[in-house]
C-alpha cells in the first residue's frame, strides 16, 4: 500500500491528504485570505510561502515530509488535454513555469509535489487537471471568428462527484447526463453527457456566474472602455476579472461564509450580492438543460459553498423543476488524487505522458 501526500493548492485554501492507498488517515485545508493571497505579484511566487505553510502542517501531525511514497498534485493551466493521471515531468513545469494558459493556484500542484519528489526521490503526479477538455465542437464556438471557448474548469472534483452520483445510484456515469455545478472561489457549470463534459464556463477568464473572487461574464464594451481609460494598467483589469472580481469586488472578502453572516445580520448589500451568485448560478444551469436536449437526470451541487444551506435552497427552488439536485457539500478531490495515483503505482493504468 503506497503512502500518499495529496496537494491540492485552490485560490482561497491549500488542500492537504494523507493517505494509506485510498483510505484518507488525515487531511487538513489552509484558507487564505484575499489580501494574502492578493500580497503576491504572481501566483509562482507563492511556492515557498504555500509549501512553507504545508510544511507546518505535516510537522504539526508528526508526518515525515519524506515518509512518502509519491506525492501528488492538482493539476493546473497546461493544453488542453485528456482526463486521466499524467506524471509530472519536464514539459509541464517548462509549460506551467512560462504560464501558457495563464495564472492559477493549481499551477503550483505539479510544481509543489515535483518539489517534494525530487527532495525525497520520489515520483509525483496530477490527475484530471483544470485544463480537460471534452467539448463538442458546437460549444467551442465564441460568436467571433477571433475568439474560441476554452475548457478551463474545476474537472477534477466535477468528475469525481458525477462517478460518486453514479456509483451510489447503481448508474453507469458513461449513460447519464448530469449539470455539476463547483461552487468555490471559482464557480463553473458544466454538462456532462455520455462521461464527457461537452459545455462548461471558463471557470477563471470572465465566463459565466461571478463567484468569490471572480468577475464572470463582463458587459464586453464597457470592459473594452475602461481598459482603454488609461486609469488601470493591463495587470489591474485582469485582477478585476480574476482575484478581485465577485464578493472581493463588492464586499471585500473572499468567504462565502462571511458574507452570509453579515448577510444574516441585516447587511442589505451583502444579502444582494449572495443571492445575486446563486441567481446567475441558477441561470447558467438553466442554459445547459438544452445542451442536454431537456433530459437531464440529476443537477449535482458541489464545493465549499454548497455546504450553504441559504446558497443551495435559493439555487434549487429555481433549478429542481429541470431535475432532482443532490447536493455533495466540499469536494471530493483529494480522495480522487489518490485514487488516479494509486491505479498508476499498483499498474492497473499506465500515467499519461504529458507533451
Ligand atoms: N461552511 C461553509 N458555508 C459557506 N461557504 C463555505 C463554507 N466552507 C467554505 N465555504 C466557502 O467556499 C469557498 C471556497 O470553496 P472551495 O471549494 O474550498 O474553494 P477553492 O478550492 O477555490 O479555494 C470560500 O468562499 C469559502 O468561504
Ligand atoms: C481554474 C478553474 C478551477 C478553479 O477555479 O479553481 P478554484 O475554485 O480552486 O480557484
Amino acid at each position: 500500500m503506497s503512502k500518499l501526500l495529496i496537494i491540492n493548492p485552490g485560490s482561497t485554501s491549500t488542500k492537504i491528504g494523507i493517505f494509506d492507498g485510498n483510505t484518507e488517515v488525515a487531511s487538513h485545508t489552509l484558507r487564505h485570505e484575499a489580501s494574502v493571497i492578493g500580497s503576491f505579484h504572481s501566483v509562482i511566487d507563492q511556492y515557498e510561502w504555500r509549501i512553507e505553510e504545508i510544511k507546518k502542517v505535516l510537522a504539526d501531525q508528526g508526518e515525515a515530509l519524506d515518509s512518502f511514497d509519491a506525492y501528488v498534485g492538482r493539476g493546473g493551466l497546461l493544453k488542453p488535454i485528456k482526463s486521466g493521471t499524467y506524471r509530472v515531468n519536464e514539459a509541464m513545469l517548462a509549460d506551467l513555469k512560462k504560464s501558457i494558459k495563464g495564472e492559477h493556484a493549481s499551477n503550483l500542484g505539479a510544481m509543489i509535489a515535483q518539489g517534494l519528489a525530487t527532495e525525497y526521490g520520489k515520483e509525483a503526479f496530477i490527475a484530471d487537471p483544470v485544463v480537460v477538455d471534452e467539448m463538442e465542437d458546437l460549444a467551442r464556438i465564441s460568436g467571433n471568428s477571433q475568439f474560441e471557448k476554452v475548457s478551463i474548469f474545476h474537472a477534477l472534483n466535477q468528475k469525481a462527484v458525477a462517478k460518486r452520483y453514479a456509483k451510489e445510484n447503481h448508474l453507469n456515469y458513461n449513460e447519464l447526463n448530469l449539470i455539476v455545478v463547483h461552487l468555490g472561489g471559482g464557480i463553473s457549470v458544466g454538462a456532462h453527457k455520455n462521461g464527457k463534459v461537452v459545455d462548461v464556463n471558463n471557470a477563471l477568464n470572465g465566463e459565466g456566474p461571478f463567484s468569490p473572487e471572480r468577475s464572470g461574464t463582463l458587459p464586453a464594451a464597457d470592459l473594452v472602455e475602461i481598459s482603454f481609460s488609461g486609469k488601470y494598467t493591463k495587470g489591474e483589469i485582469l485582477k478585476m476579472i480574476t482575484g478581485k472580481g465577485g464578493f472581493v469586488s463588492y464586499l471585500g472578502t473572499n468567504d462565502a461564509r462571511e458574507v452570509e453572516n453579515r448577510a444574516e445580520a441585516g447587511d442589505v448589500e451583502a444579502k444582494k450580492i449572495y443571492d445575486a451568485m446563486g441567481y446567475q448560478v441558477a441561470k447558467e444551469v438553466g442554459s445547459l438543460a438544452p445542451v442536454l436536449m431537456g433530459k437531464v437526470d440529476a443537477i449535482l451541487l458541489t464545493g465549499g459553498i454548497a455546504y450553504s444551506k441559504m446558497m443551495v435552497n435559493f439555487i434549487k427552488e429555481r433549478v429542481e423543476f429541470i431535475a432532482p439536485v443532490v447536493v455533495y457539500p466540499g469536494e471530493d478531490e483529494l480522495l480522487a488524487l489518490a485514487e488516479a495515483a494509486n491505479r498508476v503505482l499498483s499498474g492497473e493504468e499506465e500515467a499519461i505522458v504529458y507533451e
